[in-house]
């Protein structure tokens, strides 16, 4: 059985735990880890049948067959590099930390190495599918919009770059347009998922990235346009935020345990 490994232990974590504790992912929780020790403790008595061991990055992965990185795109610089040394493979959630092109040649180039995987799943957006699809042929442009309520964009370093008050935003406002490297350094904990649509697609400096506050919304709202060779495509996803944190969608947990799931499937659908 694989054995699992889960570096973060907060809203996204928390999920993967439970869904490997309940059954839905056919796999052994081995170890888990989290610097806050009432992340490791809430995580730990949610559980009803593993009892992982709380390990450090290091210790972690030699005992693992695949980390789940969900923690900061700090935190990738960490476990990342250390999983693929030890021959372990990996999936990063915190996606945006690839911006750096240095850390991800150099993912890669471990991974081919020691052979092993780094698996980056769609997270909270709906299309990377259909744009890996269409990204066999040329593809001309990508473009992402977030429209976020206020408190899934608080405290971003944009937001306090720039001294924006989101409190005194009453209407749909466009606090920021560019390219999606300049998105996941100003917003590195609220558009991981335009790195993902950078990877799949054109790459960080020519994807366009629009991030809209809007106090009218409840849910965290990701519209993707694609265009290329094989014609144009729209998607846009309306998503629940999660309880715990509301600058993170249910969809990204859900994309994480269903990418886990297709690892230990042997009938597998989509793209
Ligand atoms: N790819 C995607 O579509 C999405 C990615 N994300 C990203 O996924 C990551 C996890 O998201 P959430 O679970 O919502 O965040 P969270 O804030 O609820 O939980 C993160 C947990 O990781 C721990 N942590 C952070 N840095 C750490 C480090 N260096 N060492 C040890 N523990 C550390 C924190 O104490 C916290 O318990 C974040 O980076 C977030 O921005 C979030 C939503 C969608
Ligand atoms: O969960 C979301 O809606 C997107 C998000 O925070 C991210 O990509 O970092």
């Amino acid at each position: 059985m694989l054995k699992i490994g889960v570096f973060g232990c907060g809203a996204i974590g928390g999920e993967i735990c439970r869904a490997i504790d309940n059954g839905q992912i056919e796999a052994e929780l081995y170890a888990i880890y989290d610097h806050h020790d009432e992340s490791l403790e809430w995580v730990k008595s949610s559980l009803e049948n593993f009892d992982p061991q709380i390990m450090e990055i290091v210790e972690m992965v030699r005992e693992v067959d695949l980390v789940v990185e969900c923690a900061s795109q700090q935190a990738v610089y960490e476990v990342v590099p250390a999983a693929l040394h030890a021959k372990c493979d990996v999936m990063v959630v915190s996606v945006g930390a690839f911006v750096d092109t240095q850390l991800l040649e150099m993912a890669e180039n471990i991974a081919r190495e020691k052979n092993c995987r780094i698996y980056v799943p769609s997270g909270a957006i709906c299309g990377i599918d259909g744009l890996i699809s269409a990204s066999a042929a040329a593809l001309h442009s990508v473009t992402l919009t977030t429209e976020k309520p206020p408190e899934g964009l608080r405290g971003a370093p944009y937001v306090l770059k720039n001294n924006i008050d989101i409190d005194s935003i009453t209407g749909r406002t466009v606090l920021f347009e560019g390219s999606a490297t300049e998105a996941v350094q100003s917003f590195p904990a609220n558009v991981n998922v335009a790195a993902t649509l950078s990877l799949a697609g054109i790459g960080f400096d020519n994807t366009r990235v629009r991030i809209v506050l809007n106090p009218a919304l409840t849910r965290n709202i990701h519209e993707i346009a694609v265009e290329g060779e094989f014609g144009r495509f729209t998607s846009r996803v309306e998503n629940v935020p999660s309880p715990t944190n509301p600058k993170t969608s249910y969809l990204a947990p859900l994309s994480v345990i269903s990418t886990l799931k297709k690892l230990t499937q042997s009938f597998n659908v989509g793209t």
